[in-house]
């Protein structure tokens, strides 16, 4: 048979060892409840069996191996509530707690395996039917205990309260003067997680006790589903505060009736032990107890905070994991338990089981997670108060702060270059050095700096010089074609344009100059301007210019404007000349220099009588293409310069200086 389980035994007993210091774990007790009216009625079977007081041993339904688990204490239906109060060791949890120890009791297992019948006992059966006294649970006992304890104790002993529940990942005061909102949980190195604005209630009665915790299980919510009538649908903690008092304070001494319940500020902590008693809600399978709707949102909310839960234990198993993260912030219940699992706590799980076969596999993994957590270890350690803490934190603090000293003269002495065995020489040009590329290269930034922005600017210049001197071009070109136009052999009537813009119509091979109707069509073959690429513009040009094309190859060696296009770049195939490739002044003066431009078309009929002697042709010809070689000359100077070089002091003149005059 395997046996699983601690081999440290009695809780009761290893708690009055006197955990301090040591690495203590977790003590676990197993409560299996009796089989429950419902299942016996159905006559289902009971798996489980307690063989010795530590020992329960698990026999599947339907044969198989039988399993056995073991516990600080098991105990079985037969057990009362006082039975289970004594195996348990809270009362000695409860002197740790006195001592200043942080201590936590926590019930665990599925839903309707009588977690919440251990700590508070059941249900009252009905309005004002108070539950028997031997049918109270843990925290009756407990807070019976304590409050006689406390009493015969001979020093005075302040003992507060609160109790909140964490549901649906809320945390609700249980105990808050008005109707209950969300509080947050906050961290902070002396106090760990905590929550903020908690109602912390001084109490001086077993009554007030009493009454808090009936408040609070009153307000907590319950549900009913088919495993569980009275279902908790949320993890429940209530904590005593137990703190020695030094000098009565003020408010006692004045009104010792306040002593009963009076308000704690809510900022304020308790300093001292600690007692928490966490009710955790049911782990629950939704198909077996059919929560639909709200109960199915809280089972989830319940079931992940709780594998949370059993997340962090399983990371704290591992002693090298213990040392890095721990995920307790994943949920409020680990970030609330995360002192009572892995820190300074003193920690009592009981785990509660139901005997029955139906239940056996939420059986299985509640032993399972049982015996996992009673292998995780805390080192408990009291809380020191701050008056206490001081002498010694100071005492550290002077040890830690020699240690530095110490470690950084040692630094500094490596870096001695008497000590260091370098010589200063070297340090002295290593640190000038580095100063002085330093400075060299914030220097070396701001040149370069300025350059970029002197070069943005000649680039901005260029530009417009270049926009300025695009213009005159093409107004030059304008002007010379209307000039040759003048001495084209005529091939027909060419209708007068009507436009005033444009004295004399151009070639369609060039853009057309205006939008009227008759500048779009070309004078010379009389083919609508819908495009400035002209498949005939090269015959054209013999026209204009003379019977020589303008790269000097004779127009007959062409070939014809119908011919099938030659391969693009091969040697055979002048190149296609592009718009600008026709407008370039090169070009054009080279046509007009080589070839005698004849006058032969009649004079401009809608010419002004001063028209310029550009317009008028003959001579003004190669003048015009002196002007425009000039102007091509300066755009490409000016684009150089915009290019490459840093503009010079003098380099602001209008972008037309230079240009030859017309
Ligand atoms: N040891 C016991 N003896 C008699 N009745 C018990 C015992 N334990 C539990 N019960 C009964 O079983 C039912 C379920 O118990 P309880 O409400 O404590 O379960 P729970 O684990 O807290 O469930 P949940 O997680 O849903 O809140 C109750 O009616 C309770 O009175």
């Amino acid at each position: 048979m395997e046996e699983r389980g601690s081999p440290d035994g009695d809780p009761a007993r290893n708690l009055e060892q006197g955990p301090e210091g040591r690495e203590t774990p977790i003590q676990v007790v197993l409560r299996v409840r009796p089989m429950s009216a419902v299942e016996l009625r159905r006559g289902e079977q009971s798996v489980l069996r307690c063989s010795g007081a530590r020992t329960l041993q698990v026999s599947p339904p339907g044969g198989g191996p039988d399993l056995a688990f073991r516990f600080g204490a098991v105990l079985d239906g037969a057990r009362t509530q006082e039975d289970v109060f004594r195996a348990s060791g809270v009362r000695q949890l409860g002197e740790l707690a006195l001592r200043g120890l942080s201590c936590t009791v926590f019930t665990f297992g599925q839903t309707g395996s009588g977690k919440t019948y251990t700590l508070t006992g059941p249900p009252p059966q009905g309005e004002g039917v108070p539950v028997p006294p031997s049918l109270a649970g843990i925290m009756q006992r407990t807070f019976t205990w304590l409050v006689d304890r406390v009493q015969h104790l001979g020093v005075p002993v302040t003992l507060q309260a609160s109790y909140l529940e964490i549901y649906n990942e809320q945390v609700l005061d249980l105990l808050s003067l008005g109707s209950p909102r969300p509080l947050p949980v906050r961290w902070n190195k002396t106090r760990g997680f905590y929550v903020e604005q908690l109602r912390v209630v001084e109490f001086g009665s077993l009554e007030a006790l009493m009454e808090l915790l009936q408040i609070g299980l009153s307000r907590r919510r319950s549900s009913a589903h088919t495993l569980n009538q009275a279902s908790s649908r949320s993890h429940a903690l209530l904590t005593l505060y137990i703190s020695r008092q030094t000098k009565p304070r003020p408010h006692q001494a004045r009104n010792p009736q306040s002593q009963q319940m009076p308000p704690v500020d809510p900022g304020e902590h308790p300093v001292g032990g600690k007692l928490c008693f966490v009710d955790l809600a049911g782990s629950e399978k939704v198909a077996a107890t059919g929560s639909r709707g709200e109960l199915m949102l809280e089972a989830n909310s319940i079931n992940r905070s709780l594998l949370a839960l059993g997340h962090c234990i399983s990371l704290l198993l591992d002693p090298r994991r213990k040392q890095s993260h721990i995920p307790f912030r994943d949920s409020k219940l680990t970030k609330l338990l995360a002192d009572s699992l892995g820190g300074r706590g003193v920690t009592l799980m009981v785990a509660c089981v139901s005997p029955s076969a139906q239940c056996l596999p939420e059986t299985l993994s509640t032993l399972r997670y049982a015996s996992r957590a009673q292998r995780v270890t805390t080192r408990p350690q009291a809380p020191k108060s701050p008056a206490a803490e001081q002498p010694q934190r100071l005492e550290t603090e002077i040890l830690q702060l020699r240690a530095e000293n110490r470690l950084l003269r040692s630094q500094l002495g490596q870096m001695d270059p008497k000590v260091s065995g370098v010589s200063g020489t070297r340090v002295a040009w290593a640190q000038r050095n580095l100063y002085g590329m330093l400075q060299e290269f914030m220097l070396e930034n701001e040149r370069l700096r300025k350059e970029k922005s002197q070069l943005q600017s000649s680039r901005d210049l260029a530009r417009d010089e270049q926009r300025v001197l695009a213009q005159q071009v093409q107004e030059l070109e304008r002007r010379l074609l209307s000039a040759c136009s003048l001495h084209q052999p005529r091939l027909g009537p060419v209708p007068p344009c009507p436009c005033v813009m444009v004295p004399a119509p151009s070639c369609h091979a060039l853009p057309p100059l205006c939008s009227c109707p008759s500048c779009r069509l070309c004078p010379l073959c009389r083919a609508p301007l819908a495009h400035w690429a002209c498949p005939w513009r090269e015959l054209h040009l013999p026209r204009v210019f003379g019977p020589k094309a303008p790269d000097g190859m004779p127009l007959s060696a062409r070939p014809p404007p119908c011919a099938p296009p030659c391969s693009p770049g091969s040697a055979k195939c002048p190149r296609e000349r592009s718009h600008s490739g026709w407008t370039e002044t090169r070009v054009l003066a080279e046509i007009l220099t080589e070839e005698e431009v004849v006058p032969s078309a009649p004079p401009l009929p809608l010419g002004p009588p001063n028209t310029s002697p550009v317009l008028r042709g003959g001579a003004a010809v190669p003048k015009l293409a002196r002007r425009l070689e000039a102007l091509r000359d300066q755009i490409g100077s000016s684009l150089r310069r915009g290019r490459s070089q840093p503009p010079s002091s003098g380099s602001k003149a209008s972008p037309g200086r230079g240009l030859p005059p017309c």
